[in-house]
């Protein structure tokens, strides 16, 4: 975890008031007061790409399949609590001969984010990726479990009922995302921004963040779509 504040410049405007202005480049995202490291993990295909750039650019990649080489990140800041949070946001190849490259950023990651694929029928995929974030990860990394493509009813294989049930074995939240309608995508990383900052943050007489809790309020006030 890593912290920054933008500087904050005392600057003149033309008839003379002074204000406050932050001092930042091009970019909003410049501007943060607290930092997470947070992976995505899954199977290739299963749409780790295509959810990361659902929640930073709100567009959908469809088209031709690229699979990532290695690991690729983006950061997006995200508003919690009135603190500024950054997710930098490690975006994993799914291919097997990418496993050792991958190994070696665990360690530094406060979340991650585990992903089962709603259209193929290897259910037991996410509970491999489940185990290895065991063996690899920090011990008190956040984990969620999400199960993507949901738009893809037709072909789906693996039941919400057994995503769920996977989850609850492994005492991890779960949620159905899709990259093309935008379902629950921004849920899922505000969730998990919400669970770092209270961690980082929590006063002893704070009660504890309650992920789940969280979740399943947010789910039912935005409807079908995530946060809005
Ligand atoms: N219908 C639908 N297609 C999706 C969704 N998410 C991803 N796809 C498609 O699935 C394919 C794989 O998506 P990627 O995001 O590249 O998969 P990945 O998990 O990053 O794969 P690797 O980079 O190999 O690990 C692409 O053709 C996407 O257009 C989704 O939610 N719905």
């Amino acid at each position: 975890m890593s912290t920054r504040k933008a500087s904050l410049t005392d600057k003149q405007t033309k008839n003379g008031t002074s204000k406050y202005v932050l001092e930042r480049c091009a970019s909003i995202n410049e501007y943060y007061d607290i930092a997470f490291k947070v992976m995505l993990l899954g199977d290739s295909a299963v749409g780790k790409t295509c959810v990361l750039v659902r929640f930073k650019d709100g567009a959908f990649l469809g088209g031709n399949f690229i699979a990532t080489v290695g690991i690729d990140f983006r950061n997006k800041v995200v508003d919690v609590d009135n603190f500024k949070v950054k997710l930098q946001i490690w975006d994993t190849a799914g291919q097997e001969r990418f496993r050792s490259v991958t190994h070696a950023y665990y360690r530094d990651a406060q979340g991650n984010l585990c992903f089962l694929y709603s259209t193929s029928s290897c259910s037991l995929c996410g509970k491999a990726w489940l185990t290895e974030i065991h063996e690899y990860a920090q011990k008190d990394v956040v984990i969620m479990l999400l199960g993507n493509k949901s738009d893809m009813a037709a072909e789906r294989v693996v039941k919400t009922e057994e995503g769920e049930k996977l989850a609850k074995e492994y005492g991890v939240p779960f949620m159905e995302t899709s990259a093309k309608t935008g379902v629950n995508v921004d849920l899922a990383f505000h969730a998990i921004a919400k669970e770092l900052k209270h961690r980082a943050t929590q006063q002893p007489n704070e009660p504890k963040f309650q992920i789940h809790d969280y979740i399943e309020s947010q789910k039912h006030k935005t409807g079908c779509c995530g946060l809005m």
